[in-house]
């Protein structure tokens, strides 16, 4: 669990590295921490390169807003996956080039659009990445389905939008944010490519 201090600065650091890497561009993008007290999340609107740590939104226990600026509008996406996934300690959803490619192709209810081709994959996402059918963006309506997803998978996809990932901290949640990035990468590089090797089902288990 993280103290609060250190999570607010950490949460801009971390938000800047995505930011100037490309991970996030413009205000797309937004971040939740677990906080003994209640959430931390970034602001609606916020450029994930220059959060300001004290203004950070603050939310109690019962998701309420407490202080700092108004909360990204999708609070309920990540209700969803920290209600669901109580080892979590942190969630981040990006519009990340490569991992909204392939929200834009892969079918919903498909739970492996990115096939296990390294082992960093499979050790950081896990088995599945649901894909979640398409929903506005900060439509409540989407929780349900979400959570659903969340009960079994670290991570999803949300069809024509982006990834969501998890992590025990904020840390592991944007480590995993990237491998799942570079992994897509990877998927739509050998897409149709005869020769590519995937992992087998047991070289999948024993990372597992
Ligand atoms: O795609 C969207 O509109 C949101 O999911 C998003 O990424 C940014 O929204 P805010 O966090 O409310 O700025
Ligand atoms: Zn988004």
């Amino acid at each position: 669990m993280h103290d609060e201090r250190e999570a607010r600065l950490l949460l801009a650091m971390l938000g800047r590295s995505l930011f100037e890497r490309g991970y996030s561009v413009g205000s797309a993008g937004n971040i939740s921490v677990r906080l003994p007290d209640g959430y931390l999340m970034t602001p609606t609107n916020s450029c994930l390169g220059r959060l300001d740590p004290e203004r950070i939104s603050k939310l109690a226990p019962d998701w309420s807003h407490l202080s700092g600026d108004k909360p990204t509008k999708e609070v309920f996406l990540h209700r969803a996956f920290l209600t669901a996934r109580t080892d979590a300690g942190a969630i981040v959803h990006l519009h990340s080039t490569y991992a909204t490619a392939i929200a834009c192709l892969a079918v919903p209810g498909d739970d492996a659009p990115i096939p296990p081709l390294t082992p960093y994959f499979v050790m950081r996402i896990g088995r599945t990445l649901p894909v979640i059918p398409y929903y506005r963006p900060g439509d409540a309506a989407m929780e349900p389905a979400v959570h659903k997803a969340a009960l079994t998978a670290k991570a999803l996809l949300l069809a024509n939008h982006g990834p969501v990932v998890s992590g025990k901290t904020l840390t592991d949640a944007v480590h995993a944010a990237e491998e799942l990035e570079e992994s897509a990468k990877l998927a739509l590089l050998l897409r149709g490519v005869p020769e590519t090797r995937r992992l087998n089902a047991a070289q999948v288990d024993e990372l597992l």
